[in-house]
């Protein structure tokens, strides 16, 4: 514009920038809270899911209870306990009172949350429905135990803290009054709209799947009419903690790789590339940079786009060794069966870890068990009990690589009868993916991507346990038969006793019966198949 020109009157913006709790609060279906009864199930899964992780991380073997009360019309009052290392004064207001903030998000270690989004959600959640803030008590060893109650200022995405003050051991204040002291733990309390119901999409079928993957914890539930339901412990192993890993060459994406040069202190390339990825060590280094045609000694943050782009195309070329697989933490074989038996008292348990396998770089291990009578309804077809890093999946089943993967499999050459892909019969599929990254299909974490790699895994994996299965079921049914056909012969030996004895002119009728029940137990026992 030349001098002297007059300036239009700038106009002002429709834009402004809004915050992520903003967002949050106008998309909260993206989080699970589409609908009261939905919401309820959301708000018990952020928080025991957090407990669970939380006592895990320490070793400690969980002690979870969840207590929920109606207080009106579609309103319930939902406390969850649990005896976990607790948290200490600064972090409180921030873990219940702001979006994205939590200690998992920047680690590789399989854990069930991530994002650090689900707890504050849930307290925005309650803000937004009942318009009352969250509570939190929380204590760790030795420290005195703190009382917190916060509200979140979705604006700014920042914690307003109303109430801030420590406890004793003898006060009232203490959920459930002072006979509840304990030593180390947290304690949530908030009013939400919900609704509780039964069912397959319930707080407590969520808890009983909770209870079959997490056999080590403790789990009771306290209904809204006062009923008590335990899920027992029936294991101290807890399974081995994950460790930490740093990202394979072959599983990083463009954005990522110039977002992590960015922030490297690396003086050369090839000592990035050696420092900030595992499986890279100085010969593959150098074999990255020559295959890419970049000097090695290069300062990374000299690397132009192309060049990064060139580099991470190399990085992928070049053959590495596969990633750690100690970063997975499956429950394994005997805990799935503990699982299966304490929830489902069936007849029958399979069950299969495979070995870790790795998809794009990401390393992931699949799990699968085979519940079969019992206590398991006759009824209609199987039902599937779905798992990612321990955590149940109860909703989107029909988008889910699981249920992909059991239709895969042939069921009835395992002598299960099938409709259409379904299995049928008192039948329990438990399937679970164990990974640092599980290709969720959306933010609300409900369904597994329907990746090949991992749908394969999980086909090989029950086509054993169903193998394991069709040879039981066979001979159970071979048993069936030898059981009718003694009872039929023996049944036959009373009266062909006397016959016998009148054809041949000699011997007893009781002695001829006998001789028969013998033979026909010896040629027909069920116990010996
Ligand atoms: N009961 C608890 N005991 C100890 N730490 C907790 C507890 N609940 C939450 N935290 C801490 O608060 C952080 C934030 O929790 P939040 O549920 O918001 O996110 P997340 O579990 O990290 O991820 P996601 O959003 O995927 O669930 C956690 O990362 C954890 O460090």
């Amino acid at each position: 514009m030349s001098e002297g020109m007059e300036q239009p009157e700038m106009e002002e913006s429709d834009h402004k920038e809004i915050s992520v709790a903003e967002f949050f609060e106008k998309n909260r279906h993206l989080l699970g809270f589409e609908n009261p009864q939905k919401s309820i199930i959301t708000v018990t899964k952020e928080a025991v899911d957090n407990s669970l992780d939380a006592c895990e991380g320490d070793e400690i073997l969980p002690e979870i209870h969840v207590l929920i009360d109606e207080i009106g019309d579609e309103k319930c009052r939902i406390e969850i306990r649990d005896n976990a290392i607790g948290l200490d004064r600064e972090t409180i207001p921030k873990v219940f009172g702001k979006l994205l903030y939590g200690s998992k998000f920047h680690k590789l270690q399989q854990s069930r949350g991530q994002q650090g989004i689900g707890i504050s959600a849930s307290a925005m959640y309650a803000q937004l429905t009942t318009g009352e803030p969250v509570t939190v008590w929380s204590k760790q060893e030795g420290e005195p135990c703190h009382k917190f109650v916060v509200r979140i200022d979705t604006e700014k995405n920042e914690p307003e803290i109303i109430e801030d003050e420590v406890v004793g051991k003898d006060s009232d204040e203490f959920p459930g009054g002072k006979d509840y002291y304990f030593d180390h733990g947290t304690t949530i309390e908030m009013n939400i709209e919900a609704k509780y119901t039964g069912g397959h999409h319930s707080v407590k079928n969520y808890l009983k799947h909770t209870a079959i993957m997490n056999p080590y914890a403790r789990i009771v539930l306290r209904e809204p009419d006062g009923n008590k339901i335990e899920y027992p412990r029936v294991s101290k192993d807890l399974p081995q903690k994950p460790k930490e890993i740093k990202p394979h060459p072959h599983g990083v994406e463009l954005g990522i790789m110039m977002r992590m040069i960015e922030g490297s202190s690396a003086r050369t390339v090839s000592s990035f590339l050696q420092n900030e990825f595992t499986r890279v060590g100085r010969t593959s280094a150098d074999d990255i940079c020559e295959e890419a045609g970049i000097d090695s000694d290069r300062r990374p943050n000299t690397l132009d786009k192309d060049e990064i782009e060139t580099l991470l195309k190399a990085a992928q070329n070049v053959k590495l060794q596969s990633p750690p697989k100690d970063c997975l933490s499956p429950i394994g074989e005997e805990l799935i069966e503990k699982g299966l038996q304490k929830e489902l008292n069936p007849d029958m348990i399979f069950a299969e870890t495979r070995k870790p396998k790795v998809y794009k770089g990401n390393p992931f291990q699949v799990e699968v068990g085979l519940a079969w009578g019992g206590d398991i309804d006759e009824e209609g077809s199987f039902d599937e009990l779905r798992f990612a890093n321990k955590v149940p999946l109860l909703y989107k089943k029909s988008s889910c690589v699981t249920t992909k993967a059991v239709e895969e499999v042939s069921w009835n050459r395992y002598n299960v009868s099938q409709t259409g892909d379904r299995p049928q019969g008192p039948l329990y599929i438990l399937v679970h993916i164990a990974s640092v990254w599980v290709p969720f299909t959306s933010e609300g974490k409900e369904a597994v991507a329907n990746y090949e790699d991992i749908r394969k895994e999980m086909k090989l994996a029950l086509q054993e346990v169903g193998r394991k299965l069709g040879r039981e079921l066979k001979r159970q049914e071979r048993r069936e038969i030898q059981e009718k056909k003694k009872r039929q012969l023996t049944s036959y030996a009373k009266e062909m006793g006397p016959a016998i004895v009148e054809l041949a002119g000699e011997g007893s009728p009781e002695e001829i019966e006998e001789k028969i029940q013998a033979m026909v137990h010896a040629d027909y026992n069920p116990e010996q198949l």
